[in-house]
């Protein structure tokens, strides 16, 4: 007979495949309100996009009127290339010395099951909670949650929801302090496009278009180059500069065999990912790309996407604070050190996830997976989380939960 405890049913949510480009959230979705309906939490399934279905998980307070808060996770991951991996990436394989390998056990799954066996400890302890806790499993968060939280975040069911704290994920920290995340960078994808005199391969002549965009490469690449500095001089952390990198160059006129080697061709294109800190000033950069990066006396254009806002809606920049003036901070901070653990100087996270979009709404947001003495393997081949860690975390959020839970006082929003 199949054991069930929390490591096989964290094994189980790990076997669903919802990784990309094709997620199929229907199976993993049933699993989740299976455990949620075996613990008593009411379940609600919305979708904003067909076939991509927000699920969302509540434990009734006591005091419903106050703010509730909201534990959230993504039900989806990125893809894996099954054959680079030692084992299967979506068989959830358990080592002897107790590492779970699969796609997803660091990002994020390992914290949809977490906040779902914290909550079946409490109750099964006879705690009850003051404030309603709220979890969400979110589609799309990896292509960037725009059929996902996006739109969850403003939808009417949110706004509902009377959210006043929100948690979601982090990053494992391969020391043995957790880890926390105050802000994310918001994603920029720049493409800057240039056109110019076509002629034979074999002329010198001004402003063909390979050769403008090319001056462009050279200072984008000169400016990563001073945002790069600063981290290598340790003035500022990586996820604390922008980050400006190329992904594709797309130019040239196309043969049967490759490329027409004796044409300069009348149009060129380079894409990059650029993140902003929410420090950082979006109108300079916005300056610097119309002025420097894609000039129109060099026949330049360009567009930016704008993956998510950098202020909310009073104009204010995203960030949560953690200082002691914020009692939701303070809560959490004792609630982990209450189980032994110790935060590392709060961070902001690398990447981007779906926290931007409720922190947009003016929603406080810290970001958290209780992973210690755990390598950061996000995104990587043999992604991997031990038993015992994943244990802990499980205990972490108890501790999380229930204080924050209980927590009686005025100060709701303090931004
Ligand atoms: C365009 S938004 C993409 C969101 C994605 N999130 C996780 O990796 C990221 O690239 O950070
Ligand atoms: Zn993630
Ligand atoms: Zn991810």
């Amino acid at each position: 007979e199949q054991e069930d405890t929390p490591i096989t049913r964290f094994q189980q949510y790990l076997r669903f495949r919802t990784d990309h480009p094709n997620p199929n959230y229907t199976a993993a979705v049933s699993f989740l309100i299976n455990q949620a309906q075996s613990i008593n939490l009411s379940t609600r399934t919305i979708e904003f996009v067909p076939g991509k279905p927000v699920l969302l998980l509540t434990w009734l307070g006591s005091n419903p009127k106050l703010p509730s808060l909201l534990f959230n996770s993504h039900l989806d991951s990125v893809p894996a290339e099954a054959d680079k991996w030692i084992h299967p990436p979506f068989s959830a394989h358990r080592t002897d010395d107790g590492r779970i390998y699969a796609r997803g056990a660091q990002d994020d799954k390992c914290i949809g099951v977490q906040y779902l066996e914290s909550i079946k400890n409490l109750k099964s302890r006879g705690f009850s909670p003051l404030r309603t806790v709220h979890i969400s499993y979110v589609p799309e968060e990896e292509i960037g949650g725009f059929d996902g939280m996006e739109k969850f975040a403003v939808s009417s069911e949110f706004a509902e929801l009377n959210v006043g704290f929100v948690v979601d994920e982090g990053q494992a920290s391969p020391g043995d302090e957790y880890r926390v995340f105050y802000g994310d960078r918001t994603p920029w994808e720049l493409v800057i496009r240039a056109e110019g005199i076509p002629g034979h391969g074999a002329k010198l002549y001004d402003d063909g278009a390979m050769e403008n965009l090319m001056k462009s490469v050279e200072l984008i690449s000169r400016f990563r180059e001073t945002q790069f500095d600063f981290v290598k001089a340790g003035k500022a952390a990586n996820s604390e500069v922008i980050s400006v990198n190329p992904v594709y160059l797309k130019a040239g006129t196309a043969s049967n065999t490759g490329f027409v080697m004796n044409m300069q061709p009348s149009e060129a294109e380079a894409g990059y990912d650029l993140r902003l800190p929410p420090m950082a000033d979006p109108y300079a950069l916005k300056k610097r790309i119309a002025e420097e990066w894609a000039p129109s006396i060099r026949n330049m254009t360009y567009t930016i996407k704008e993956k998510g806002k950098l202020r909310d809606h009073l104009g204010r920049v995203i960030m949560t604070s953690t200082d002691d003036s914020n009692p939701w901070w303070s809560i959490f901070k004792k609630a982990v050190e209450a189980t032994g653990g110790k935060l590392a100087k709060p961070e902001i996270l690398l990447s981007s996830t779906d926290a931007r979009y409720i922190r947009s709404l003016g929603i406080q947001v810290l970001g958290f997976s209780p992973m210690i003495n755990t390598p950061v393997l996000v995104h990587d081949h043999n992604e991997f989380l031990k038993d015992t860690v994943f244990m802990k975390g499980i205990e972490v959020y108890e501790s999380v939960i229930s204080a924050l839970c209980s927590f009686d006082g005025v100060y709701d929003q303090v931004i």
